[in-house]
């Protein structure tokens, strides 16, 4: 273990660049680009003792500040299994940054310690990296900092961040196939390992589910508008999706045509454009093209985020943003699922951000918790992992869809020709205990969806451990943080999970069986034996809903509820399908393959989430106005304030509450108090050097004012700097 490279590095090139603290935030290290060079050699040093650890499997590095302005930029480091780097590597990303010029060997010593590194094992990083001018010089500091270890760097030049995770993920997922436990899809190969295999993936899956639709019933109209203007940000995804978009050729389908603006070519990188804008500012990007377009959709500066917006009949601008796009995905994947007649649990996970109104459609309406976890990607995507389909979306329209190997399982035999329903298997004993349990106090619960042997789809609560940190703040009741756990139980508890998800995989079916037969046993003394419908009435029911075309376009989760009331069970194999079942059953099988293949479950992916929306809009031959019209956003508004020091705010509840500054929470809930439908929360953003204000009430002018009152406190109690926030004009 020679460090002399790394001495020599950081006194003649890189020496550290502030005083100031720095935390591996939300999504890794941010900050102006003319200040990150040393940050940058930091993280290279980082990767590679990263992919030691890992064996040697690649480690991914991708250099990009997403939706920041344009003379910002920023890293992420990304796990083997493409996913964000592991929480436990996190703090050690945060102490080797802070560390001294001088101290710097010592603390990366303390990490090979500390992780049991054998440096021996040779180690590479995949880079890439967004348009920004900077990120040239600053992807030669992360390859600086890589080799002044001894470990190799594959430089991938220009990549969106999703296809950075997925390359990472491809690349050691095809090396290491007696290792799948670490890789999200078993179907990876080495060819997907590549900008090409991204794009051959996502547009064969996407290809293959157009050619499934059918056509519509008669009366029915199909309303799907095939043509989609796309903002690029003036970015890295406008050069990508034009990559996207020329391998969309089908024989049997009819892809969409898409056209995209603020390519890059005379614009600025996120100035007055992309996701972020159009979310945040509520309205439309400059250089909208008006004449002729319906439908619109908007990426962010490294297209990790996608929002779609139209013009209504007024002309008024419409949003439909990450939580539209998660109810549309839910209900078509709850859909599917009971179309299939398959035992998987969905979920949906969200963040405070989500509206108001889309969490009330879901429990209210629908009678359905939602799952609410701190901001940031990692805490959505854990927390969804705990489902056979797990979706996740940040309002802001970053999100992904989960599938565990469960389900690929269970959906690849109905592809063989194996019928059989299995019964619901609840995640592990212990929770199955509690959640069937009476009288218990609700502690740390949420809620999972599963069908019952029919195929229904019925709601469960699923009660989380208290070792399951991700979704630890999902009752507002409980009070608790992810912060309480220690972070080295965060990485153990993953792994823990992805053992016992692969373990159900592998329960032969003979012990399946004796384990159904007793739970079903349990079940029967604690609830009254359900009514078992008669075998005709059922198939009946399947070709009600396959001839009624219209009933598809409605959302399934109120079917779901409905069918949590009349706990129907019915057991049947194979033999007692008929034809006509077994070829619903297959047809969704093969919808769910498809659109499991189209998303990039690494990470969330505007490219693959375009696809996967334009997908279930055509398939059910739905507008974007019908889709618009499941629920009406509550007016928002989002306010940023500058303070000297944002962490003196600490969040709790899922960051719905504030417990300092002292006297904070209260003037915030007094605020809320005078508006109708009013909430209102304040935390410290995690890639900005500001403190983030969102409300929401029964107006527009209600929502503004009301940010604007609770921004005028955060300044006054929690030190602002600068001019007093102004209320922003509607
Ligand atoms: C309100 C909001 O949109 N916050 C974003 C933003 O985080 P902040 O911690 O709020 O700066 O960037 C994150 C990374 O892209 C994203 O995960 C998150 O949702």
């Amino acid at each position: 273990m020679n460090f002399n490279k790394v001495k020599d590095k950081i006194k003649n090139g890189y020496p550290k660049g502030t005083d100031r603290s720095l935390s591996y935030g939300t999504a890794g290290f941010r900050g102006p680009a003319n200040n990150l060079d040393w940050v940058m050699f930091r993280m290279g040093l980082l990767g590679a003792l990263r992919s030691k650890h890992q064996h040697g499997k690649a480690i991914g590095a991708m250099i990009t500040a997403s939706h920041n302005p344009i003379d910002d930029n920023g890293i992420k480091l990304i796990d083997p299994n493409g996913e964000m780097l592991e929480v436990s590597w996190e703090s050690a990303a945060t102490d080797l940054v802070n560390a001294g010029d001088v101290d710097v060997v010592n603390v990366l010593k303390n990490i090979v310690a500390k992780f049991e590194i054998d440096f021996s094992i040779p180690a590479i990083v995949y880079l890439a990296q967004d348009t920004r001018p900077s990120s040239d010089m600053l992807s030669t500091a992360v390859r600086d900092g890589v080799e002044a270890v001894g470990a190799s760097v594959k430089d991938f030049h220009l990549l969106t961040t999703p296809q950075l995770h997925h390359i990472v993920n491809a690349q050691n997922s095809a090396l290491s196939n007696s290792e799948q436990v670490d890789a999200m899809s078993s179907s990876l190969t080495a060819a997907d390992a590549s900008e090409e295999g991204y794009y051959a993936k996502l547009s064969e899956a996407f290809l293959g589910l157009l050619a499934l639709k059918g056509s519509s019933a008669e009366g029915v109209k199909d309303e799907y508008e095939a043509e989609i203007y796309v903002d690029g940000a003036n970015g890295i995804g406008a050069m990508k999706l034009a990559g996207l978009r020329s391998r969309l050729i089908g024989l049997d389908a009819k892809p969409p045509i898409i056209r995209i603006f603020n390519d890059g070519k005379d614009g600025v990188l996120n100035e007055n454009c992309g996701a972020d804008y159009v979310k945040v500012l509520q309205k439309p990007p400059k250089g909208t093209p008006i004449n002729g377009a319906v439908k619109y959709a908007a990426f962010d500066g490294d297209a990790d985020r996608v929002v779609y917006f139209y013009f209504d009949q007024a002309g008024a601008f419409r949003l439909l943003d990450g939580d539209k796009i998660a109810t549309l995905i839910s209900s078509f994947f709850a859909d599917l699922v009971r179309e299939s007649g398959l035992s998987l649990k969905i979920g949906i996970v969200q963040t405070a951000y989500a509206n108001g109104a889309s969490t009330r459609y879901i429990e209210q309406e629908l009678k359905v918790p939602v799952v609410c976890v701190p901001t940031g990607v990692k805490h959505l995507h854990h927390c969804a992992k705990q489902y056979d389909i797990g979706i996740y979306f940040e309002a802001n329209g970053h999100g992904t869809v989960l599938f565990s190997s469960r389900a690929d399982m269970l959906i690849q035999n109905i592809l063989d020709g194996k019928f059989f329903s299995e019964p619901y298997l609840p995640l592990a004993p212990s929770q199955t205990e509690e959640s069937h349990g009476h009288g218990r106090h609700r502690k740390n619960s949420h809620v999972g969806f599963k069908t019952d042997d029919k195929g229904d789809l019925l709601v469960e609560e699923v009660v989380v451990e208290k070792d399951q940190p991700e979704c630890k703040v999902a009752e507002s009741e409980d009070n608790m943080q992810v912060g309480d756990v220690p972070k080295d139980e965060l990485a153990l508890n993953t792994e823990a999970k992805v053992d016992r998800v692969e373990g159900f995989s592998i329960v032969p079916k003979d012990e399946l069986a004796l384990k159904h037969e007793a739970e079903k046993e349990e079940e029967d003394e604690a609830v009254p034996m359900p009514s078992v419908i008669p075998k005709d009435e059922v198939a009946l029911k399947l070709e009600r809903e396959l001839d009624d075309a219209q009933k598809k376009r409605q959302s399934s989760l109120v079917h779901m509820v409905q069918s949590i009331h009349s706990h129907n069970v019915e057991f049947f194999d194979a033999e007692e399908l008929t034809e006509k079942e077994k070829e619903s059953r297959t047809l969704a099988a093969k919808k769910l393959q498809l659109a499991s293949r189209v998303i990039n479950q690494t990470v969330g992916d505007a490219m693959a989430d375009l696809l996967l929306v334009e997908a279930v809009l055509s398939l059910r031959g739905m507008s974007i106005r019908q889709w618009d019209e499941f629920y009406q956003d509550l007016p928002s508004r989002q306010l940023k304030v500058k303070v000297a020091d944002r962490n003196v705010i600490q969040t709790t509840d899922a960051e719905r509450k504030c417990s300092t500054p002292n006297g904070l929470q209260q003037t915030i809930d007094s605020a809320v108090r005078r508006y109708q439908s009013g909430r209102a929360f304040v935390r410290p953003s995690g890639t900005e050097d500001v403190v983030r204000v969102y409300a929401e009430a029964d107006t527009q002018e209600n929502a503004d004012k009301l940010a604007g009152e609770v921004a005028s406190s955060v300044f006054q109690m929690a030190g602002g700097v600068g001019q007093p926030p102004a209320r922003p004009s509607v």
